[in-house]
């Protein structure tokens, strides 16, 4: 059996206010290690064999750290949740952001409603921002194709995850090509949950690849991931705090080229932070620094002795899952 590390583990727990994909708190384990601060965060719908690369990325934060940057600053799109027009225009011209991403196709929405916040935000960001969309899967082919073309009508930088299936998003693309606008798809879910994610390519399936650090094992896990699947990547945030979105910073001050603003804006969904320091956009970028936990921050934002002991059962499972890898487990 492998042994728990030998520093402090200690549970977070942030409202999230606005509900985003299900959440309305944000849970996870921090802890400093040799080379930093480290966040296993796994989202609670992942288990058994899928969090071990979670681990494994917050390992390689506390006890081996991050690649050389190439960059000093990452350029970021503020995330706009499934909220009405008024307090989506609110978020874009708040946020600094010359790019928006913005949900639709969430549960109990229509794309009425799609159609009225995407309008909101193109008008918040003038005609030379740039407008993403993140379905998350919800859409089959048809609605999809219905969808895009109807929200292209304020020009799409792409349409991120419109179907679950990668057979989707590859018919998709085939059928947006043949009539009207290409619109660029961006595969999130079909990279971090599948099994293969190169299939993106093999089907021809996606314009550009989101990748997330956590689920994809670490920033030299995912740096691997960019190399091979050859596409442009968004690096984006699993909602993590300042300590797991330094990770992501990490990745996108790594990345070798970086076409697009990148996901990582995420903070101002959380009521709040942990670190000395929150990673917060100015104008639209993140710094690439350190980040460090202030100790009364998270006393402010510990998790119930029920939750950490659960939280704690499930990093140890995890690392006796990932018992096999030599380094220390
Ligand atoms: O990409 C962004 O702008 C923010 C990150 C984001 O959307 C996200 C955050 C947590 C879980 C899933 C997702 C997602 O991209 O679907
Ligand atoms: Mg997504």
């Amino acid at each position: 059996m492998t042994s728990e590390p030998a520093y402090a583990v200690r549970g977070y727990s942030v409202a999230v206010p606005v509900r985003f994909r299900g959440l309305t708190a944000r849970q996870g384990l921090l802890w400093r290690g040799p080379a930093g601060w480290a966040e296993w965060s796994p989202f609670l719908d992942y288990s058994g064999a899928e969090l071990v690369p979670w681990l494994r990325a917050a390992d390689e934060a506390a006890e081996v750290g991050w690649p050389a940057p190439v960059r000093t600053h990452v350029p970021v799109n503020c995330t706009v949740p499934a909220v009405g027009p008024e307090q989506a225009h609110a978020i874009v011209t708040a946020s600094g952001c010359r790019t928006a991403k913005v949900k639709v196709a969430d549960p109990g929405q229509t794309l009425a409603d799609d159609l009225a916040r995407c309008e909101a935000v193109r008008d918040a960001l003038g005609p030379d921002g740039r407008l993403r969309v993140d379905a998350n899967g919800a859409w089959d082919l048809d609605a999809a194709e219905r969808a895009v073309r109807a929200l292209d009508r304020f020009d799409l930088e792409y349409v991120e995850q419109p179907c679950a299936a990668v057979e989707d998003l590859a018919a998709l693309r085939v059928r947006l090509a043949h009539a009207g606008r290409p619109v660029p798809v961006a595969a999130d879910e079909s990279i971090r949950r599948a099994e293969d994610p190169y299939r993106v390519v093999a089907l021809d399936a996606a314009d550009v690849a989101v990748l997330k650090v956590a689920p994809l094992g670490g920033v030299r896990a995912a740096l691997e991931v960019a190399e091979r699947i050859g596409l442009p990547v968004v690096v984006s945030s699993a909602l993590e705090t300042s300590v797991g979105l330094a990770a992501g910073v990490a990745l996108a001050a790594a990345l070798p080229e970086l076409p697009y603003a990148c996901g990582l804006a995420t903070l101002g969904l959380l009521a709040d932070d942990v670190a000395t320091e929150p990673l917060r956009a100015v104008d639209g970028m993140l710094p690439v620094r350190p980040v460090a936990v202030d100790e009364e921050r998270l006393a402010r934002h510990r998790m119930s002795d029920a939750d950490e002991g659960r939280w704690r059962e499930r990093l140890a499972v995890t690392r006796s899952l990932d018992a096999g890898r030599g380094a220390r487990g």
